[in-house]
């Protein structure tokens, strides 16, 4: 059965539908929002060969004309160089402001094509079709989009708003466990940023999500509600939007000292910022000191990692993750601000952190 949450945002509201077969319905779907329009596919190179015949028959069984451009697979797409190339192929298949872009992938080509989509002709439509459990639960929704640089992640970027995101789960079937596991991070931020109970039920049910399509769409649709409520009370992160970037402050530096490589994708660097924030918060006396450690249970659990030792390779020393923690979007007047818990399920913002208790937390990290 097909589900939809509904992101409520005046006049630049849509639907998030949630269900299986929903590729094959894309036609339909894309038919009834935008009519005959032209149709330009943003995707990468791996979900192309997977997925993209189905959506092209789909737009075609509708009568729609549809160009494709596939880029390459992974968070290094997420450049000046890719944006470039995008936005320049778009250009040459003269789509128009009413026209449609169509994001066909993960998180790193929905929040390029995304961007892409804002600065075209200063402002397309485009439509999320997200195939990884972390687009499908997270990036998809909200309208964040955006691109890396050498100094941060995501420092470049607009908030344009998708008009439709369609979420297929029975696409996550051909997902590698890694990627899997890795969005899981996202999911899991949900219950611990502000739903303790989600959290028990995922401690539960959480081993069973890959295998059940029923618990993987029940996981989805319950993440997307809770991203749609906090977005629509705070679109553009005045406020309360921050919780959503528990474990980031940290991922984000460790995604950054890593050069946006397989050594650490994006959803694990979210799981090690997660239990990091968790720590601090013990730390500084506002959970009990149960609560990191049933977090880091958790994680390793699920096949996550919580600890800065496991990331492969070499990394930066503190100076170096402190200096790009200050370039993180949350910082305001110079001051690191930090999503810390009062306990599971119950996340704040903050800029009073002792910056030498993060340093501290760090380096206990780093020993493993
Ligand atoms: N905009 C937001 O609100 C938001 C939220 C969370 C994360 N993000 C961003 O999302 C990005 C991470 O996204 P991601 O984890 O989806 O990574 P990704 O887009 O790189 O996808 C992961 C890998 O899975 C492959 N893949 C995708 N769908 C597949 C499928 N169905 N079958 C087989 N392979 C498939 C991709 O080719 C890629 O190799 C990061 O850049 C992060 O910053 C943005
Ligand atoms: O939608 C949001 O708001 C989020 O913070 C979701 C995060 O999972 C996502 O990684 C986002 O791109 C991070 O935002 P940023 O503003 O720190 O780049
Ligand atoms: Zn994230």
């Amino acid at each position: 059965m097909t589900e939809t949450v509904r992101v409520d945002l005046g006049e630049r509201s849509y639907d998030v539908r949630i269900g299986q077969g929903l590729l094959a319905r894309a036609g339909e779907e894309v038919l009834a929002l935008a009519g005959q329009r032209r149709i330009a596919i943003l995707t990468d190179e791996r979900v192309a060969a997977l997925h993209l015949e189905p959506l092209l028959a789909s737009l075609q069984a509708e009568g729609l004309k549809a160009e494709a451009l596939a880029l390459p697979a992974g968070e290094a797409t997420k450049s000046w160089d890719q944006l470039g190339t995008a936005v320049e192929w778009l250009l040459a298949q003269k789509v128009e402001r009413k026209d449609l872009v169509i994001a066909l992938g993960g998180g790193v080509i929905g929040d390029l094509a995304g961007f892409a989509a804002a600065i075209l002709r200063r402002g397309v439509r485009f439509v999320q079709i997200p195939t990884t459990l972390l687009a499908q639960v997270d990036s998809s929704v909200g309208g964040k989009t955006g691109i890396n640089s050498p100094h941060g992640k995501n420092l470049i970027g607009a908030f344009h708003q998708p008009s439709l995101v369609l979420a297929d789960i029975d696409v996550l079937a051909t997902l590698p466990e890694r990627d899997f596991r890795a969005g899981y991070g996202e999911v899991v931020k949900y219950g611990l940023l502000g739903d303790a109970a989600f959290f028990d039920w995922l401690e539960q049910n959480a081993p069973a999500l890959a295998r059940d399509a029923a618990l993987r769409q029940q996981a989805v649709r319950h993440s997307v509600a809770m991203k749609a409520g906090i977005v629509q009370r705070d679109e553009t992160e005045q406020g309360e939007r921050a919780l959503l970037n528990l474990g980031h402050t940290f991922g984000h530096a460790l995604e950054s000292a890593t050069g946006y490589s397989d050594r650490l994708l994006h959803g694990e660097g979210v799981a090690i910022g997660c239990a990091l924030a968790f720590e601090l918060s013990a730390r500084l006396g506002l959970c009990s000191q149960e609560d990191p450690s049933r977090v880091a249970a958790h994680l390793q659990q699920m096949g996550l990692p919580s600890r800065i030792s496991q990331i492969p390779g070499d990394l930066p020393d503190n100076d170096a993750l402190m200096a790009l923690m200050a370039q993180d979007k949350k910082v305001q007047d110079g001051r690191l601000r930090f999503i810390l818990a009062r306990g599971i399920g119950d996340a704040f913002v903050t800029d009073q952190v002792d910056l030498a208790m993060v340093r501290d937390v760090l380096s206990a990290s780093r020993r493993g």
